[in-house]
């Protein structure tokens, strides 16, 4: 398959260069580029198992990169300094499976999204969250139309607003980089399409650099601004949306199409 690729933003949140993974000896990603602007939406497309969720852990560290460097405005983040462990708290990430907890309310699953960039001896007990944060956190749920549900547990909302306290969460990290693995996946197609006007309209308004892994390729055209297209652990495409086909879109999900080598 042909690979085309255009010149990165000018001045990228993210940079990701050269990431490569392999597992038990086979490799699952190769040349891996990724550069996202602030305020900018860029979709990884891509069958199952073509290597996007592995290309995002391996920005945040979930996954250790054979090859590779990615960086938050220029700092490292994944030199195993302490520096990189830092630079990473930059980073939020929301994946498909929601990760809240799902007794506490959504203002304090919001709250804890500042744990990093508080003081160590902070417990997680909500009368430890100081009251500038948990105004702070209220700003958030705001943000994203929740601040009415502000005080009932996760677990009783549903999953398209438990998605959106997740996005209020990585808001209340102060992060600069959103990476999303399928946040919309197990969402009915209107709660899809919520969620994703929701992480669009913080990316404008927040000027948050956001990466989302979508497996529903029409939703990413009305969303995104750029489409990167994996096919067996390669880029296939990395452009603007409107220069993506429709026919470099599907030859993605294509099965037995020959892969030159
Ligand atoms: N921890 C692991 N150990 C071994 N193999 C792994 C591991 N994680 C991922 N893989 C393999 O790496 C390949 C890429 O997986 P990855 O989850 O990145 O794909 P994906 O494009 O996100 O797929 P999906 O759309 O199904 O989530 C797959 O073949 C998968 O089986």
């Amino acid at each position: 398959m042909e690979t085309t690729t255009t010149p990165a933003p000018a001045t990228a949140a993210l940079t990701v260069r050269g990431l490569r993974k392999s597992f038990g000896g086979r490799t699952v990603l190769t040349g891996f580029d990724l550069d996202v602007a602030p305020g900018e939406v860029v979709a990884l497309l891509g069958a199952n198992g073509s290597g996007k969720s592995t290309a995002l852990k391996c920005v945040v560290g979930l996954v250790r990169p054979d090859e590779g460097r990615a960086g938050v405005h220029g700092a490292d983040l994944l030199d195993g300094t302490r520096a990189a462990a830092r630079a990473r708290t930059r980073v939020a990430m929301v994946f498909q499976q929601i990760h809240l907890v799902r007794r506490r309310s959504a203002l304090d699953n919001v709250c804890a999204g500042a744990l990093g960039r508080l003081p160590i001896t902070r417990s997680w007990s909500p009368a430890a969250f100081p009251r500038a944060l948990r105004e702070e956190a209220m700003g958030c749920l705001d943000r994203v139309g929740l601040a009415g549900r502000a005080h009932e547990r996760v677990g009783a909302l549903s999953g398209g607003q438990q998605q959106r306290v997740a996005l209020a969460r990585a808001l209340c990290q102060r992060a600069e980089v959103l990476l999303a693995d399928e946040p919309v996946s197990a969402l009915d197609p209107s709660a899809a399409e919520n969620v994703m006007a929701v992480m669009t309209d913080l990316a404008r308004t927040e000027n948050l650099a956001v990466a989302a892994v979508l497996h529903q390729p029409e939703l990413a055209r009305r969303h995104a601004d750029r489409l990167v297209g994996l096919r067996d652990g390669r880029i296939a495409f990395a452009a603007p949306t409107a220069a993506v086909t429709a026919d470099q879109v599907s030859a993605l999900y294509v099965v037995d199409q020959e892969v030159p080598a």
